[in-house]
């Protein structure tokens, strides 16, 4: 699969195999790019870790409107056969079915690879209120189970959570911006145990923890195994 522009010059990737007869290349906004929504502290930190990227430690993960853009090459391309048209546009990843900016879900994420860390810069906008000027406990929880999630993606290809314990420690302000960090802790089998904290970006306030098994769904290469075949 072919992606050009290359992806994060201009926020759109083209997806688009020439050796495909497919109609023409579908476009995926990627979604985890500054945008006029992100606060001064937002920048600062995304800013902190695409440097942290330079060397390669990091990783920059694009993200878009349908779990299957997530899926590189081949794999894209069969799940994207067993899904009609309709289903493509009808559906959206949930923490991404916002189309204003700022009002949801505004969120990054970076991978270390070697460390199998998975972190999040999450600014969690006027629309995902719990408690009064606080994010919702689902909303942190939704953030979590993609952060964790993409994180055992990386490691155990296709997963699904089967179980997610959180502990509240501290509400999370609507428009404050926090780090979700998460990381594999063990893989036994299709099962992989992980966890997560998720605090201020002084690190002074914990948030909220969480444990998490997933379980892997198929056979599929892991990216982990195919970024080690390279
Ligand atoms: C670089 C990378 C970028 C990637 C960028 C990707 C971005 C793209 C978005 C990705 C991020 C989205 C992340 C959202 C993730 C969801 O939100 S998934 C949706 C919520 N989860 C669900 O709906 C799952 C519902 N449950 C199920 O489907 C099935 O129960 C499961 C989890 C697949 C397991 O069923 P199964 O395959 O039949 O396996 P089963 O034999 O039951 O269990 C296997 C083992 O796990 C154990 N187990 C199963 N469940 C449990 C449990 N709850 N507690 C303890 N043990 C358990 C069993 O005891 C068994 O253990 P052993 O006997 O083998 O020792």
């Amino acid at each position: 699969v072919e992606e050009f522009p290359p992806s994060g010059s201009n926020g759109v990737t083209l997806r688009c195999r020439s050796r495909v007869k497919s109609s023409c290349p579908i476009q995926s906004k990627d979604y985890a790019l500054p945008n006029s929504s992100w606060s001064q502290g937002m920048m600062d930190l995304y800013s902190r870790f695409l440097e942290m990227c330079k060397d390669g430690t990091w990783k920059r993960i694009p993200s878009y409107s349908n779990s299957v853009d997530h899926i590189p090459g081949k794999a894209f391309w069969e799940s994207l056969k067993l899904m009609s048209e309709k289903e493509r546009k009808d559906t959206r990843l949930f923490p991404r079915n916002m189309d204003t900016e700022g009002v949801g879900f505004e969120y990054a994420m970076f991978l270390n690879p070697s460390e199998k860390r998975m972190v999040c810069l999450f600014q969690p906008g006027p629309y995902l209120e719990g408690p009064s000027g606080f994010a919702h406990g689902g909303s942190t929880a939704t953030i979590i189970d993609s952060t964790i999630g993409s994180c055992a993606t990386f490691v155990a290809g296709r997963v699904m959570t089967a179980n997610l314990s959180i502990n509240y420690r501290n509400p999370i302000p609507l428009g404050s911006v926090v780090l979700v960090d998460s990381k594999v802790d063990q893989v036994e089998g299709r099962k992989v145990f992980l966890s997560c904290h998720v605090r201020s970006i002084d690190g002074q306030t914990l948030h909220a923890e969480a444990t998490a098994l997933f379980i892997r769904l198929d056979s599929t290469k892991s990216l982990q195994q195919q970024m080690s075949c390279q």
